[in-house]
């Protein structure tokens, strides 16, 4: 135990703590105030500073030493600080009335500019508990920031990610101006903990109490069960709770009834949690699900989406929401709405921000606020989504144009197609936008209406318009609040995003040496970057970047990271860039390491990448996959250096003095053994690219199809039985594997053996060469018994642990009588109800699986 401990201790013994000890800091913490002052400056220009939670007191010191000369610096904590130059502390709890009047007294009149707060209540009871009280300590010190705080003042704050977090950053977003989260370096990456810096204190007059009261911030909390077992500290019964099943969940399948996803109103968490939504009915009276089964818009795609909710793509998932809107329509419970349109919100909110400007801001309505901020994310969202839309496609023509100017392509035949595509009067979207389009297709281009009429008839039309598009901004967000969360209970499913992630970063790279129109197909740019064996080419192409003036970026058509990239062994092995060898010798060379490597995983093209990405990744990406991952944790550790923000965790990366390069899927292994065999030459793989799959045309079409298409529609190399028995072996192998610490262990051990070994060979040796008074025999008998101990000390003896029954004799804390040595104490009824939930999800497990039969 005491081992445990101390390395556990040690573990934590990192650099900024050796850092702190030198720079006399009194806790490590003080480094992250450093990083968070680096970033956003607060502490020069603050000239009053309090400091919520303050002990030992690096925060103070920091603040101390930044903030200007005879500046007044307030430091209050639960535990005693000791005194620090420039500094006033005193001890008391920040949610008390007390606390407030004593910095009201140091302050007097004063405001102040920054309010610092780094509190952590006690923690050690259930997670849940814990998480709230830490918000609730967050909303304790964001009162006492309201009430001393200057307008345009500084809040910064830990928080603890949990489930509330966003609740904390929506009630910051309505007292600040600017709120940014964010986690500095120094923060351990394996903590919870995480920055928020809200600037520009609005001061608002009149403030909701409801905003900093827990009970109403973080709603869902109010029944939460203490736990009331974990406040008796019990080191015997302390275990470490790993995530998994909840309590008295053994199944990992989850379902609920249709009605039941009608009535809630987080339907995205529903969707995201569970498996499946039912339509069976419950009891004779469960009229819901009757209504529900008889309501037209329960379609047969609906029941089928209801079937399996860990499938849903973007455009199922949206077909789901619409339908529960509408069935909440017909039922009568109209999702509540603020009647507001939006020119109304957006009306109001300037009406609220003059005010702001005349007397102070108000913030009156916790509920009316939540739900204006809503509206303008959504419309906010939706317009610089558009945005985002539009610059991509200027960019896009502004390229395209200049590589046409560089190559001398520009005819004026060319430039009135570019000028026809420029001007909005020939653009089929542009027309579209206005309407004409679906006026034509209405037939009412020929009806002439009253000029009043017109534009009453407009008004209706722009406003069904808006109501439609803020309903897909609204759905779109809500598919993405969706994945996330599906994401973040599945872990396999985070990691292969922040893969595909990364793809897409190569692939914009590839798009980026590619020098011609961004539109063309990067695996024919890539495979043709490969190739320096034509000259003329890579003259040519030098030329045009050398034109371009962006030789200082690009060397032989490669941007630096590219060239970095294909500077790896594997390329170099796979001999595509030597010109004298021949290609069949060359590809013969390759050497593509079938058996080495270690990760598995399915081959699925990457959600949202555009077509025209898939061949790339089909004739390099799937050879290359796990050089993805590298560049993965290339970029990670570049990020790591300069966008600190990310605190998530990463896949673990194994590469164990193996080439993380591997091959996972059939059809790559069939390419790799048809490349090995001679059977398939450089040219082959060219030719393959060029399939209908390489050319499409992916502007303008929605996301939701992107996606779909991304996961169907692509070519199907051929697999051989061979591979496809390949790829199984490995995986067996691997899956045989033991895992990382069991290896490490056992290594250890061998370590460990081998030691023992080394001193007992030199201990014999020095007994026999012993001159001394020690006959033959005795060396013998004192190396037998040398031997002997040192087998009897690898066997480690376990130590018995005695189970006592609670109860009875044994009531009450402290050791139960008669009881020497490791004790645990059991619940009597414990057993048998374990057992008895156990059978009872056993049966509910089986009569599923016979209901699915
Ligand atoms: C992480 S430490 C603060 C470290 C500090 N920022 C520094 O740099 O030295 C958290 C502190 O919060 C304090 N704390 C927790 N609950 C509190 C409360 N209700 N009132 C005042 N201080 C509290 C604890 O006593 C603890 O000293």
């Amino acid at each position: 135990m005491g081992g445990i401990q101390k390395k556990h201790a040690k573990a934590r013994l990192d650099k900024y703590y050796y850092l702190a000890k030198e720079k006399g800091y009194r806790a490590r913490a003080a480094f992250k105030l450093i990083q968070l002052n680096k970033r956003y400056h607060f502490l020069e220009s603050s000239r009053c500073l309090i400091d919520l939670c303050a002990a030992p007191g690096s925060w103070l010191q920091v603040a101390a030493e930044t903030m200007p000369q005879k500046s007044l610096i307030v430091g209050v904590d639960l535990a005693p600080i000791k005194p620090i130059p420039k500094a006033i502390t005193f001890q008391g709890d920040i949610t008390t009335e007390k606390c407030r009047a004593t910095i009201r007294g140091y302050l007097k009149t004063m405001k102040a500019d920054s309010v610092i707060h780094d509190g952590a209540p006690n923690v050690g009871t259930a997670w849940v508990q814990d998480a709230f009280s830490q918000n609730a300590l967050v909303l304790s010190s964001l009162k006492l920031a309201t009430e001393f705080l200057a307008p345009n003042g500084n809040f910064v704050t830990k928080v603890f990610r949990s489930r509330d977090s966003n609740k904390l950053e929506w009630i910051f977003k309505q007292l600040f101006a600017r709120v940014e989260q964010t986690k500095p370096p120094s923060s351990r990456g394996v903590s919870a903990e995480t920055f928020y810096v809200c600037r520009g204190f609005k001061a608002p007059k009149h403030l909701d109490p409801k905003f900093l009261d827990p009970k109403y911030a973080f709603t869902e909390i109010e029944d939460a069960k203490p736990n009331n077992e974990a406040k008796v500290f019990n080191p015997e019964k302390k275990k470490r709770k790993r995530e998994g099943y909840e309590e008295g969940d053994w199944t990992q399948f989850h379902e609920e009834s249709a009605s039941s996803f009608i009535e809630t109103q987080d339907p995205i968490a529903m969707l995201g949690s569970l498996n499946r939504l039912h339509f069976r009915q419950e009891g004779n009276g469960d009229i819901a699900q009757v209504a529900l089964n008889k309501l037209p818009d329960t379609t047969e795609e609906v029941r089928l989406c209801c079937e399996d909710l860990k499938v849903l793509g973007r455009k199922e998932f949206k077909l789901l929401l619409r339908w529960r809107l509408k069935a909440r329509e017909v039922f009568g419970m109209r999702e509540k709405r603020s009647g507001h349109t939006k020119a109304g919100a957006l009306e109001e909110k300037e009406a609220n921000q003059a005010q702001t400007e005349n007397e102070g801001v108000t913030v009156e309505s916790m509920d009316d606020e939540m739900r204006l901020q809503q509206e303008i994310q959504a419309l906010k969202d939706a317009q610089s989504k558009d945005k985002r839309k539009e610059r991509r496609r200027e960019n896009e023509r502004k390229q395209k144009e200049l590589t046409r100017l560089q190559m001398g392509m520009t005819t004026p035949h060319e430039i009135g197609i570019d000028a026809a595509e420029n001007d909005p009067t020939f653009r089929i979207k542009d027309v579209d936008k206005a309407g004409i389009a679906r006026q034509i297709a209405k037939g009412r281009m020929h009806v002439q209406l009253e000029p009043e009429k017109e534009e009453q008839q407009e008004e209706m039309e722009i406003d069904d318009e808006d109501d439609g598009d803020a309903l897909e901004a609204q759905l779109d967000d809500m598919y993405e609040m969706y994945q996330e969360k599906k994401e973040n209970r599945d872990a396999k499913a985070r990691a292969k995003r922040i893969r595909q992630q990364s793809r897409t970063d190569h692939d914009d790279e590839f798009e980026g040496f590619s020098g011609s129109d961004g539109e063309s197909n990067n695996g024919d740019q890539l495979v043709e970057d490969l190739d320096s064996g034509s000259d003329s080419e890579e003259d040519g192409e030098s030329r045009l970047v050398d034109d371009l003036g962006l030789d200082g970026q690009m060397q032989d058509g490669l941007t630096r990271r590219a060239k970095n990239f294909f500077d790896q062994d594997i390329f170099g092995s796979l001999g595509l860039d030597e010109g004298a060898e021949s290609e069949t010798e060359r590809e013969r060379d390759s050497g593509i390491d079938v058996d080495s490597g270690s990760s598995v995983e399915d081959e699925k093209p990457a959600v949202g990448q555009t077509k025209s990405t898939q061949p790339n990744r089909v004739e390099a990406g799937q050879m290359f996959e796990d050089e993805d991952e590298s560049d993965y944790e290339e970029v990670e550790a570049e990020e790591e250096e300069e966008d600190w923000d990310s605190g998530d965790e990463r896949p673990a990366q194994e590469s164990e003095g193996r080439p993380n390069i591997d091959i996972i899927t059939a059809e790559a292994m069939t390419l790799a053994h048809s490349l090995a065999r001679g059977e398939k030459t450089k040219h082959d793989l060219l030719d393959d690219n060029f399939n209908k799959f390489s050319h499409r045309d992916v502007d303008g079409l929605p996301e939701w199809f992107l996606d779909d298409e991304g996961k169907h529609s692509r070519i199907q190399r051929p697999t051989t039985k061979e591979a496809a028995q390949a790829i199984r072996e490995k995986m067996r192998a691997l899956n045989a594997r033991p895992i990382k610490k069991v290896r490490e262990a056992k290594a250890r051990k061998t370590l460990r053996a081998a030691r023992r070994l080394e001193k007992l060979k030199k201990k014999s040796e020095g007994l026999a060469n012993d001159d001394g008074d020690m006959s033959e025999r005795d060396k013998v008998g004192a190396i037998a018994k040398l031997m002997a101990k040192a087998k009897k000390g690898t066997k480690k003896q376990k130590q018995k642990v005695a189970v006592v029954v609670a109860g009875g004799s044994n009531k009450g804390a402290g050791r139960p009588r008669g009881v020497k040595g490791k004790y645990k104490m059991v619940d009597s009824r414990l057993k048998s109800d374990v057992r008895a939930e156990k059978r009872l999800a056993k049966a509910k497990k089986s009569n599923k699986r016979k209901r699915y039969n």
